[in-house]
């Protein structure tokens, strides 16, 4: 299954748009835990049903009162209503409470999912705090959905419907009364909830870029520290969760204006029914306890009242987090990965055919017509200024972005028709900054290919030269080489990130050096390792020190976005002018 287009891009949905869609996505999540929604149901509304009799209840003890009957009965029936009402309400709850904590994993599961099989053109778009407060935060708004949103709704509007009829039955005439304040904050909720859904969007938004903030200083942790910007990324931070809050608060005024409204209406029927049963009951037109009773159904329809408001309230807020949420599921993502065979041992060529690239469509072209070819076996250098294009030849090969003209192979098949997963398992990537994750070295070895025999992983410790650090490290495989491997040299880090590539077994290794300069000694052992791996699979190595590529088999140079040049080092010397001058600011020849 390939990409799926594009509905919008994260970050500026209109608000209220395609509410069917996010309630399909909504049910997809709910749909797991019908059964549990169900039973979670009826147990509330067997709860209110509890609590419709009471007044009825209450009724009856105060006739039994009145005509001097006993109370044991109607007090008894009362008190069991009350109990097993509260009880049943309270497991109901529980039951609703439990399946929203379901809801909330089932999204992040589904999210997560997604996320790693975003094209990298796609992450690369995205902020990471925001992608990270999606699955977060948004996703906690979607348990309040079901339990506060739709079933309580749902058994208060069973609530107010049964509170309404019991009225009728009671009086006509109140219950007229008390109609005309629900319409008129009916009509006001109608108005305000639309508006409730937009601010829960730029309140969401605004908590995203507020991670996203965070993220980029956290990322540049070291370097804020030395530049002194402490106190100016506290202020940008500081903005950012200012944002969050008015964001909030403005929610939280939409919310209380109508959680208010409510209220008050609920009052005035209060004082409007009290008024007008008052002077009905003075003229003999209804019982007393007619009017106690019509007062407490009027108390119980202030519950349920609050209860849909709230609930609309937290179906808008659900239903904003899935629009957020379901911007991220739209996104075009990579072909799910099947089993992957084994990629077998013998090395694969490589060819660029009139290659034309660039990272986007407002974007500068990076590859004008670049062809060259890399045969199986042994190693090949990309050389260059910086911006030259190099690194993108290795993002096009793992097909991170697909180029727009031209063809390129592995194996004499165009990448376009390999299995994505097959493909990334015949190609070992070591990329130019080499992370290391947090954990064991054991585990950082075994990254990307975990059931790997321990005599292989001494062979591969041994042919990058890792076997001094391994025995060094108070725990030798299991030392923590903690977050982002703050315990190794830049040169460790770059052999460990071959080594990880190199136990996946890959017939082409491609290998982005670092441009940070690694003493004499390191660079030594890099380039012995990179010859030695060469002997046993295909190596493309980026080199932005030529005293590293002297030895390859082929060197290939490229200026601009072109290949300027292909040949040995000798041969590049003599015929190359690029080279040469490269070569000679690199030291390696008197310059002329
Ligand atoms: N993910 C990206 N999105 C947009 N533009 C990019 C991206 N990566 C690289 N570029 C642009 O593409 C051009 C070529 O970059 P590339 O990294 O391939 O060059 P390079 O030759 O490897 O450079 P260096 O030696 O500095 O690593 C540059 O202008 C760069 O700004």
């Amino acid at each position: 299954m390939t990409a799926t287009a594009s509905e919008h891009a994260p970050g500026g949905p209109a608000a209220g748009s395609g509410d069917t869609a996010s309630w399909s996505l909504l049910f997809g999540y709910v749909r797991p835990y019908w059964r549990v929604l169900l039973a979670g149901g009826a147990l509330s509304l067997v709860s209110s049903l509890a609590g419709l009799a009471m007044p009825l209840l209450a009724k009856s003890v105060v006739d039994a009162f009145g005509r001097e009957q006993s109370l044991a009965g109607p007090v008894l029936a009362l008190t069991a209503a009350v109990v097993l009402g509260a009880g049943i309400g309270a497991l109901g709850r529980y039951v609703l409470e439990r399946m929203g904590e379901g809801i909330v994993f089932s999204a992040r599961q589904s999210l997560v999912g997604r996320m790693m099989r975003l094209r990298v053109s796609e992450v690369d778009r995205l902020k990471p705090g925001d992608l990270l407060s999606r699955v977060t935060s948004d996703t906690t708004l979607l348990r309040a959905v079901f339990t506060d949103g739709i079933v309580e709704s749902v058994s208060s509007l069973f609530m107010l419907v049964g509170a309404i009829v019991m009225m009728a039955f009671m009086d006509g005439v109140l219950l007229l009364v008390t109609l005309a304040v629900l319409v008129v904050v009916g009509g006001l909720v109608g108005l305000v909830m639309p508006r409730i859904q937009r601010a829960s969007i730029k309140a969401q938004e605004a908590v995203g870029e507020m991670g996203a903030v965070l993220d980029r200083v956290l990322q540049a942790f070291r370097t804020v520290k030395a530049s002194g910007a402490e106190e100016r990324e506290i202020a940008t931070v500081g903005a950012a969760a200012r944002e969050a809050r008015d964001r909030g608060i403005a929610v939280a005024w939409l919310t209380s204006i109508v959680g208010i409204s409510a209220w008050v209406s609920a009052q005035l029927a209060f004082v409007a029914v009290l008024g007008v049963g008052g002077a009905r009951v003075a003229a003999g037109e209804m019982e007393v306890s007619a009017l106690i009773a019509f007062l407490l159904y009027l108390f119980f329809l202030v519950a349920p009242v609050g209860q849909l408001v709230q609930g609309f309230t937290q179906v808008q807020s659900g239903l904003a987090a899935v629009k957020r949420i379901r911007e991220i599921e739209d996104l075009p993502a990579e072909e799910t990965a099947g089993p992957v065979p084994a990629p077998g041992t013998v090395p694969a060529g490589v060819r660029f055919e009139s290659v034309g690239f660039r990272y986007g469509d407002d974007r500068p072209v990076v590859h004008h017509d670049v062809s060259f070819a890399v045969p199986a076996g042994g190693m090949t250098a990309l050389v260059g200024p910086s911006g030259a294009g190099k690194s993108t030849v290795f993002a096009l090969l793992e097909r991170f972005y697909e180029q727009q003209s031209g063809r390129i192979t592995v194996d004499g098949r165009d990448i376009r028709h390999w299995p994505l997963a097959e493909l990334r398992a015949a190609v070992g990537y070591v990329e130019q900054d080499a992370p290391v994750l947090d954990g064991s070295l054991r585990e950082n070895l075994l990254f990307a290919a975990p059931g790997v025999a321990e005599e292989e992983v001494r062979r591969v410790l041994a042919l990058t030269r890792l076997e001094d650090l391994a025995a060094r490290l108070p725990e030798g495989l299991e030392t923590k080489v903690g977050h982002r491997g703050v315990l190794l040299s830049g040169g460790e880090r770059q052999r460990v990130a071959i080594a990880r590539a190199l136990l996946r077994r890959p017939r082409l290794l491609l290998l982005d050096e670092a441009t940070s300069q690694l003493d004499a000694v390191n660079e030594l052992r890099l380039r012995e390792v990179i010859a030695e791996v060469a002997r046993e699979t295909t190596v493309l190595v980026i080199a932005h020190r030529l005293s590293t590529v002297t030895g390859a088999d082929r060197i290939v140079v490229m200026e601009a976005g072109r290949v300027r040049a292909v040949g040995t080092h000798d041969e590049l010397l003599d015929g190359d002018d690029l080279y040469r001058e490269l070569a000679a600011t690199q030291f390696l020849l008197p310059a002329t």
